[in-house]
């Protein structure tokens, strides 16, 4: 039996029952933080204030509460939900297409006649136009399409559907780089996805979310709408379903550069993949609020460059989509067209007119409400859904 009185068993005694407290006080510790992240996504204390550098000129936010974190949950438990890869999607969205496919079918059905005559020509041409393929556009494949129906002589119509695949496609494009360039070289990569009102962007952000984690990046979302509370909610119940966390703003109308400044940094500070950042949509007409825009992104420029500036356009609204990428891209400078709502659209021929008059390539498409219903945009899938 050990002296009980002896100095050394009594510091073995004090020494136990500290690692005994330690140890309980680490369990309920990690009970009350269930949202608790990797070491290398460990959510740090938030500055109090923006750093002087930024807060200078450009984010008036360095009297404001901290931005909030919203914690999906942890890596721990198993991520809700396993997203689809992406590249089956839009395979499987085909039949989705079925309006676009008016473009394609009714243009088939004329080609298909066979010895046309002008007025069938000029029904092609309606056709065309009507589907929002835009005036240079549709020359250019009324143009091809003649040449090659008067090389072939009278056309069968399987040659007719090949001729007319064959122009769409061409008219599509299928070497324009349609990937998302994530490049983590100077921290992580930065996604800005910026649209006028209701066009998808925070449905985006979240279908984007689970691309990106489909492809096993780590992904951080910055809800920098901070105009409409429920696109923070919204957001966060994306994040939640893949494991996602979201930096957003502690009160409504906060400031949206700062919230985007916050969740770079916080991206960084973590070591993640891809921060996407969503802004609140806006008229392409209202200057302050693209002049705020404009801020957001150079305000995450100061802490590296923004890989990604995607425009989310709603494929149902027609040439006044033109308008509002011509104006998003010359303050914002686009790399990518996210087109949404095209399951709903007879208006397909958008995905060409946008190309053609911006050139930027169409990355992603919207082909409906479901989590994975956001699919990179492949011309050939696309031109063999609407032809058929
Ligand atoms: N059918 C269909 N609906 C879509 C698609 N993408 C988004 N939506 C719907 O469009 C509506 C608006 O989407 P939001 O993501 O809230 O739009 P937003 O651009 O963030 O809206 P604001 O922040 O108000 O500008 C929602 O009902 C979405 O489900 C799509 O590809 N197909």
């Amino acid at each position: 039996m050990p002296d009980l009185t002896h100095p050394l068993v009594i510091a073995a005694i004090i020494l136990a029952v500290l690692c005994v407290v330690g140890v309980v006080w680490w369990a309920i510790a990690r009970r009350s933080h269930p949202h608790g992240v990797e070491d290398a996504q460990t959510t740090p204390e938030p500055p109090s204030v923006i750093p002087d550098a930024v807060a200078e000129d450009e984010v008036h936010a360095v009297d404001q509460p901290l931005q909030d974190i919203i914690e999906s949950p942890s890596v721990e438990e198993p991520p809700v939900e396993i997203p689809e890869a992406p590249m089956t999607r839009m395979q499987r969205l085909r039949g989705r297409l079925a309006r676009s496919g008016s473009l394609g079918k009714a243009v088939l059905a004329v080609l298909s006649r066979g010895n046309l005559s002008e007025a069938d020509w000029e029904e092609i041409e309606d056709t065309l136009l009507s589907a929002d393929v835009g005036l240079a556009a549709t020359d250019e494949i009324m143009e091809r399409l003649r040449t090659e129906v008067k090389v072939r002589g009278d056309v069968s119509p399987v040659e007719a559907q090949q001729i007319l695949k064959q122009e769409l496609l061409a008219a599509v494009g299928t070497d324009m780089d349609r990937s998302l360039h994530l490049d983590k070289a100077e921290g992580p990569a930065a996604i800005l996805v910026v649209g006028v009102n209701g066009t998808g962007k925070t449905t985006t952000v979240g279908k984007l979310a689970r691309v990106l984690r489909a492809q096993d990046k780590t992904v951080l979302l910055g809800a920098a709408d901070t105009f409409r509370a429920a696109a923070t909610e919204q957001l966060a119940t994306w994040g939640q379903r893949v494991g996602v966390d979201v930096v957003s703003s502690e009160r409504e109308g906060g400031d949206p550069a700062s919230v985007a400044f916050d969740a770079v940094k916080e991206a960084k500070e973590r070591g993640i993949d891809v921060v996407l950042v969503d802004t609140a949509g806006r008229l392409q007409t209202k200057a302050t609020l693209m002049d705020e825009l404009g801020k957001v992104k150079r305000v995450m420029e100061k802490q590296g460059p923004v890989d990604e500036v995607l425009l989310v356009l709603d494929a149902t609204t027609g040439q006044n989509g033109m308008r509002q990428a011509e104006v998003f891209g010359q303050v914002v400078g686009l790399t990518g067209i996210v087109l949404t709502k095209l399951d709903g659209s007879a208006k397909g021929g958008i995905v060409i007119s946008v190309q053609k008059e911006l050139g930027v390539p169409v990355k992603f498409v919207g082909l409906g409400e479901g989590p994975d219903d956001l699919a990179p945009f492949d011309p050939e899938s696309f031109v063999d859904a609407i032809v058929g």
